[in-house]
């Protein structure tokens, strides 16, 4: 099993192996199905543990870089959110967003200073496109997933990412925050102020 889950198998880009029959042999050992394979893949994607989902294979097998992955819709009718510990894993792939638990629906927040309002309404705009380019992986329905925005103190921009149809996290609210930080926000965020020494009392 080991060899077969080697990293560079699973690289869409450079396929060594053909998917298929990659997964056909993670998924069935002598027709039983590999339930090793199934716990990991439902316990990552949030999937029930009957459902042989290629959307859980292709999220489980396909690159770590969850910028270049697509949302599935979120009215699938099994999707559902993921356990604090996948989203623990998770975050670590999604520099500068933080894990919030507001009232046991987890969440992921990030906030940016901008230059001006209007820098921050650009930044929604930017964002915006994201969302709505986000499609199910064969581009039959176009689903969206959306951030909630607040730009508050006209230069302060929150974003909270949840996936409001189950309650909680899927995998899309990562992915989505992935092409989030892809964004250059360069022309529309503050200079970080540099660190200061103590300030000096004459
Ligand atoms: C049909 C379509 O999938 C739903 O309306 C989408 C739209 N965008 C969404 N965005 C988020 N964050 N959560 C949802 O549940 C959601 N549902």
């Amino acid at each position: 099993m080991s060899r077969l889950m080697h990293p560079h198998l699973f690289s869409l880009s450079k396929p060594q192996v053909p998917v298929v029959s990659l997964l056909r042999s993670l998924c069935t050992t002598h027709g039983r199905s590999n339930t090793r394979v199934t716990e990991i893949v439902r316990n990552h994607v949030g999937l029930l543990p009957n459902r042989n989902s290629l959307y859980g294979f292709r999220t489980f097998c396909t690159s770590e870089d969850l910028s270049i992955k697509k949302c599935v819709p979120c009215n699938a009718k099994d999707l559902r959110p993921m356990s604090k510990e996948s989203a623990n894993g998770l975050i670590q792939k999604v520099e500068g967003w933080d894990l919030v638990d507001e009232g046991g629906i987890l969440k992921l927040n990030r906030s940016w200073k901008v230059k001006s309002f209007t820098k921050g309404l650009d930044f929604f705009k930017l964002v915006a496109d994201l969302a709505e380019a986000e499609d199910n992986i064969n581009n039959m329905v176009n689903a969206g997933h959306h951030p909630d925005l607040h730009l508050v103190g006209w230069n302060n921009v929150k974003i909270e990412i949840w996936t409001h149809a189950v309650g909680g996290l899927t995998e899309n609210d990562f992915i989505l925050a992935a092409k989030i930080n892809g964004l250059d926000l360069h022309e529309l965020l503050r200079k970080k102020v540099s660190a200061r020494g103590p300030a000096r009392t004459t």
